[in-house]
């Protein structure tokens, strides 16, 4: 389990799973998290704004973003972190400063959600870890965006409250991982979708010895840089 888990303590409406740019069914994306849900989440065109929005709400560019790592826990990451009333999330992956760049800020701005003032505005794109030209992109836009790479204490990192606890979360054995009891927008417990949570093959143990002993000098590294023994080797 990546261990954010424990660090967590301290327009349009989707009918499908798509990808933002491509319209193609998103891989990343297939779980039925927030598709369903009849908010603006995830708009592929300018949406249609609701006539209950208020008058001091408004889409600003992200201040923080979820970078990485691909198949890191980053989509569990963004549902449990909208949990928090001062996160306002896009849902579906807008590919922006990898695939959608030439769209332009204002077409990004658009997809996000309103936001009172003092909420965060946020999105994950797991794969601007992996785009050279996202780095620098992302620098031009604000130097204050705040990039998050799964790892740990991430409500501190954001300057939230610690209101999401162990408390919103109960264990589904099915799937063998947390899951909310109570989403954002929803009363009912939700679990991600059958992309998440698959059963691994077993792995040949000299395999398994040769990719330890391939990234042990990388996370001790890694250990020394953020001053904690994450014990994966
Ligand atoms: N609580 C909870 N809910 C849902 N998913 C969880 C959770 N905890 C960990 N994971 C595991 O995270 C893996 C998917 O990571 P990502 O969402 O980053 O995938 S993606 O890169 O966006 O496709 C995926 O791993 P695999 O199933 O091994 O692919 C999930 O099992």
């Amino acid at each position: 389990m990546p261990s954010y888990m424990t660090d967590l303590e301290q327009g349009k409406e989707l009918t499908a799973s798509r990808d933002l740019l491509n319209d193609e069914v998103d891989s990343d994306r297939s779980d039925d998290w927030d598709e369903t849900r009849g908010d603006h989440r995830g708009c592929l065109e300018p949406c249609i704004l609701s006539n209950f929005s208020s008058a001091s709400e408004s889409k600003k560019l992200p201040q923080a973003i979820i970078i990485g790592v691909k198949k890191g826990g980053t989509r569990a990451l963004l549902e449990f972190l909208r949990v928090h009333p001062d996160i306002r999330a896009v849902g579906a992956e807008p590919h922006f400063f990898d695939r959608n760049y030439h769209r332009g800020l204002g077409w990004y701005r658009d997809l996000m959600p309103r936001t009172l003032e003092g909420q965060i505005t946020m999105e994950k794109t797991p794969s601007y870890f992996v785009t050279r030209e996202a780095p620098a992109r992302i620098h031009a836009m604000s130097h204050e965006t705040k990039l998050i790479v799964v790892m740990a204490r991430v409500q501190d990192f954001l300057g939230l409250k610690r209101i999401i606890t162990d408390k919103h979360f109960y264990f589904n054995h099915t799937k063998g991982f947390p899951c909310l009891k109570k989403p954002e927008g929803s009363s009912k417990p939700h679990c991600l979708g059958k992309t998440k949570g698959r059963t691994h093959p077993n792995i040949d143990q000299d395999v398994v010895k040769c990719l330890r002993d391939f990234y042990r000098p990388f996370n001790k590294k890694f250990y020394q840089m953020t001053g904690q023994d994450f014990g994966w080797d």
